[in-house]
């Protein structure tokens, strides 16, 4: 039996935005895709989540269990809250679903084995930034795949600071400048990938999460 009549008798529909982040994961270790969500779920996550931080619920974003206050601050300067699914408000729903759906997608067509998910808002206050860093620092080697999402402002400009940059692992590969502007998700793998968050000038907001397997 060929693949495609495999694939329809799964119900299987294909679909060329995943297969595009999978073939650059393959190739590249990393995806950037320009708006992943409409621009009116942007702006519904970006007002849940000044919402939030208005309430005080954010806490400064530590980088394991221990290192001192001082030294964390010398790492990263974010403020972050956890997202929780069960208690998700319509915005929230919304990005999920589409979270749950690339997750889906991913396990059914690359066997990825993805079976939790952890995601949080993130501040980065004027004057702050994550130094270069591995996401499985924290010991956590079940994040195979990073995702950034970004809910700045539609006027953000280039100068306003905050780029992703992400350290390719080949030496011949340069490192790349992902400009957070709103709308735009990076995905990349946790394991492999060095990145950095370049300092702010201004307010950065973004959700951050990881896929993870057992
Ligand atoms: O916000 C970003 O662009 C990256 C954040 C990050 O590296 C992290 O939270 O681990
Ligand atoms: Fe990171």
């Amino acid at each position: 039996m060929a693949v495609n009549e495999l694939f329809e008798q799964l119900d299987f529909v294909e679909n060329p935005l995943y297969e595009k982040i999978i073939a650059d994961l393959m190739d590249r270790q990393y995806s950037i895709v320009d708006n992943f969500f409409p621009a009116e779920e942007v702006v519904a996550l970006r007002n849940s989540l000044w919402e939030k931080y208005e309430e005080d619920r954010f806490k400064k974003a530590a980088i394991g269990n221990h290192f001192s206050e001082v030294i964390e601050k010398a790492v990263r300067g974010d403020f972050i809250l956890w997202l929780n699914e069960a208690g998700a408000n319509e915005a929230e729903e919304h990005f999920f679903n589409r979270i749950n759906d690339l997750i889906a997608y991913l396990n059914k067509t690359c066997f990825m084995g993805i079976l939790e998910k952890e995601f949080h808002y993130a501040v980065y206050p004027q004057g702050t930034f994550y130094k270069r860093h591995l996401d499985t620092f924290q010991n956590d080697d079940r994040r195979k795949l990073s995702v950034v999402y970004y809910l700045n402002e539609e006027d953000w400009l280039p100068g306003y600071g905050g780029e992703l940059v992400i350290y390719p692992n080949e030496s011949d590969r340069k490192p790349v400048t992902v400009y957070p502007f709103p709308g735009k998700m990076v995905i990349f793998e946790s394991q492999v990938l060095e990145h950095e968050v370049k300092t702010v000038e201004r307010e950065r907001l973004s959700i951050t999460g990881w896929l993870k397997t057992r």
